[in-house]
Parts: C-alpha cells; sequence; structure tokens
C-alpha cells in the first residue's frame, strides 16, 4: 500500500507489485469464493479468479440464459456451478453480482447464508447506500466489502487477458475479522485490477451514477446526437456528421487523450482547431455544469436510485429497454455508424 500524489492530494493506492498475486492467494487460500450472478460482471470477474487460481464457483439462477452461458464458458454444474441457495451455503466469501435490482429481490434468501465468519463483497455501493430502499443490510459478524472495477465487465476480462487490467476501487464497510481490507485488496488483485484504489461505499456510488449518466455514456450520447442533428440540419452528408462526431473522437482524438491528456490531444491538432476548442470549451462547461450540478443532487437525494427500483420493479421492464435501446441501433447516426465501421482498414 503506498501513498501517491495525484496532482496536489496524496492518495492511497494498492498495485500489483506490492500486493502481489501470491499474496493474495495465500490470503484467501481458505476460502470458497461464490460469485453469485452471471451477467457481466460475474462472468468477467469469476473467471479472471479462475484462471489465477483461486477456489470460484457460481451461483446463478437456473433454466436462465446466464446459467447456460456459464456452463458454455466451462462451468460445471454440482461441481463449480450451483443454484443461488447452494452457493452462498458452500461459501465462506460471497461476491454479490447479482444486477442491483436482483441483490434486492433476492436479498432475504442470500442473508439466510450470512453466518458470522462470512465475507460479502459488493462490485458497486447501491445496495448497501440506499439500504432504506433496498433493505439490504448486512447482519453482524461478518465482513462487508467492495471492490468495484471501474469499467464494463467485458473489459474486466478482455483486458485481463491482454495482461493489462481495469482500475477498481476497494472500500470496508464492515469489519468483523480485523482483515476486511486485506481480503479486499486480494479479491481486488485476484479479479485482476490494474490498481485499487480506496473509497467508501457511499462515494463509490455516487460518483457511479454520476459517472455514468454523465460524461461516460449519458451526456456523451446527448451531445453526439445534437451534434449530428445540427450538421444534418444544415445539409452536411451523414458519413461527414459521422465522421466528424463519432469516428474522428473514437478513433484519433480519444486515443489521444488517453496516450497523454488533453493538452496532448489539442497539440496534435492545428492551430486553428485548438483557437475555436479553446474558446468553445467555456462555453459548454457553462451550458452542462447546472445539468451536473442537478445530476449529483437526483444521486444524492436518492432519486435516480428510486427511478432505477422502481423501473426495475415492472415485470416487462427488460423488454422495455431492449426496445428503447433498438431505437437507438435504429436511429440514422448509428445506422451511419455500421457502414462507417465496415469500412476502416483492416
Ligand atoms: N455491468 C458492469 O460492467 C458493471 C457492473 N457493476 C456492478 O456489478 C453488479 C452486477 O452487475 P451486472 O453484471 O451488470 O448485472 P446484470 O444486470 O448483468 O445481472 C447479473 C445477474 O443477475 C441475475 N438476475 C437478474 N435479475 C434477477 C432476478 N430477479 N432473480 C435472480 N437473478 C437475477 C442475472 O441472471 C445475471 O446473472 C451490480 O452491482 C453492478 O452495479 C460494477 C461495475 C461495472
Ligand atoms: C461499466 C460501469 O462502470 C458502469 C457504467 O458504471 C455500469 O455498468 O454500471
Ligand atoms: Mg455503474
Ligand atoms: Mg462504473
Amino acid at each position: 500500500m503506498s501513498k501517491l500524489k495525484f496532482a496536489f492530494t496524496e492518495e492511497t493506492v494498492v498495485t500489483r507489485e506490492e500486493f502481489t498475486l501470491e499474496k493474495s492467494k495465500n490470503a484467501l487460500k481458505n476460502e470458497v469464493i461464490a460469485v453469485i450472478g452471471y451477467g457481466v460482471q460475474g462472468p468477467a470477474q469469476a473467471l479472471n479468479l479462475k484462471d489465477n487460481g483461486f477456489n470460484v464457483i457460481i451461483g446463478q439462477r437456473k433454466n436462465s440464459s446466464s446459467w447456460d452461458k456459464a456452463v458454455a464458458d466451462g462451468w460445471v454444474p454440482q461441481k463449480d456451478l450451483f443454484s443461488i441457495e447452494e452457493a452462498c451455503q458452500k461459501a465462506s466469501f460471497i461476491s454479490y453480482l447479482l444486477s442491483d435490482a436482483a441483490q434486492m429481490q433476492l436479498w432475504n434468501t442470500v442473508r439466510e447464508y450470512l453466518s458470522p465468519g462470512k465475507t460479502l463483497c459488493f462490485s458497486h455501493g447501491f445496495s448497501v447506500t440506499y439500504s432504506d430502499k433496498t433493505g439490504v443490510i448486512p447482519p453482524a459478524g461478518i465482513d462487508v466489502i467492495l471492490v468495484a472495477p471501474k469499467g464494463s465487465g467485458r473489459s474486466v476480462r478482455t483486458l485481463f487477458k491482454e495482461g493489462k487490467g481495469i482500475n477498481s476501487s476497494y472500500a470496508v464497510h464492515q469489519d468483523s475479522s480485523q482483515r476486511a481490507e486485506e481480503k479486499a485488496l486480494a479479491y481486488g488483485i485476484g479479479v485482476g485490477s490494474g490498481y485499487l484504489f480506496q473509497t467508501n461505499f457511499k462515494h463509490e456510488v455516487y460518483s457511479d451514477l454520476c459517472g455514468e449518466r454523465g460524461v461516460l455514456m449519458g451526456a456523451l450520447a446527448g451531445i453526439i446526437a445534437a451534434q449530428y442533428e445540427v450538421l444534418r440540419e444544415n445539409g452536411h452528408s451523414p458519413s461527414e456528421a459521422f465522421n466528424e462526431t463519432v469516428e474522428e473522437l473514437t478513433q484519433s482524438l480519444v486515443p489521444l487523450i488517453s496516450e497523454n491528456g488533453m493538452d496532448w490531444m489539442f497539440k496534435n491538432c492545428s492551430t486553428t482547431a485548438q483557437r475555436g476548442a479553446l474558446d468553445w470549451m467555456p462555453r459548454f462547461k457553462k451550458a452542462t455544469l447546472p445539468v451536473f450540478k442537478a445530476l449529483y443532487k437526483s444521486v444524492a437525494t436518492g432519486e435516480e436510485a428510486r427511478i432505477v427500483i422502481s423501473a426495475n420493479s415492472k415485470t416487462d421492464y427488460k423488454a422495455s429497454l431492449d426496445k428503447e435501446l433498438e431505437k437507438l441501433h435504429n436511429e440514422e447516426i448509428w445506422q451511419v455508424g455500421q457502414t462507417v465501421r465496415k469500412l476502416r482498414p483492416k
């Protein structure tokens, strides 16, 4: 564990070099880890743990597409793939990776198996932070920890296979064994995190809900739609509008930000672009700042959690969500994208 300066602020971070895989395996050598749920995070974390030599089993609803996916991934029924109840019973360390809505629905079932000495691990602060809405209040006598990969489960697995990793935050909510932090770090290294940074359950869920509703997904999708619409209204071809809005962003400029920061991306564009972007940047900041403030407030008051829970409680929610995504898929801009992607040189 070391203190590192992030600009002017010192933070605690843990890397694989200092908290090695060997140390992690040793810390969890007596644990049977049950990954409950085989959706997006479940497969990634479970397969990475298995490849790293941890003792891991899966708990998943039988007769579901996720069960079939687990079988296709090599998990064997009644050997290392069980019903949720059986897996919880066999496990000493439960990684609760059902969707946030399902965590709430199955809580009474899972809670029965949380006998003293066990560990309950989350990848999101949602259930515990909004316990007034979810009813998820862990019993005394167990460790309650969090390891939250800051990326899609899909990337957690693909980057692991490339020998890289997604950064994760970690937190301790309840420490009964006096080893809760060590267990969180060991699990975090076990699932292949690049490095781990410290947080608490509330900060994890507030930042995560803001990030995905904001810059990472919602805001990004919104400004992309707005710019594309303006270009098209002014007579630009789909090809031109898409290239200036999406293709250049993902293929050329975002990789430059990733490589060396925002000023590096600017420096590698024309002085014409730099002048205009620097002048327009404060206008976009000013226009969106109130929206981001409203978003944070909506997260902090629990309104965003309420919306998620109420939407998920509708029986046809999955179907209506699929319909919303289908509508996005069929929008002109994303249809244009299909053609543009095919034209990328291989
Ligand atoms: N999707 C991602 O990449 C990320 C997810 N997380 C967190 O990880 C946790 C798991 O999320 P995802 O993998 O996205 O979940 P998901 O939406 O893919 O669902 C996970 C599992 O829940 C099961 N499930 C859903 N409804 C159920 C029900 N009513 N009864 C029984 N089982 C049910 C599904 O069969 C599936 O196996 C959540 O806390 C999420 O916030 C954290 C970081 C990124
Ligand atoms: C992938 C991730 O980190 C998100 C966007 O927060 C999520 O899937 O909830
Ligand atoms: Mg999230
Ligand atoms: Mg996230």
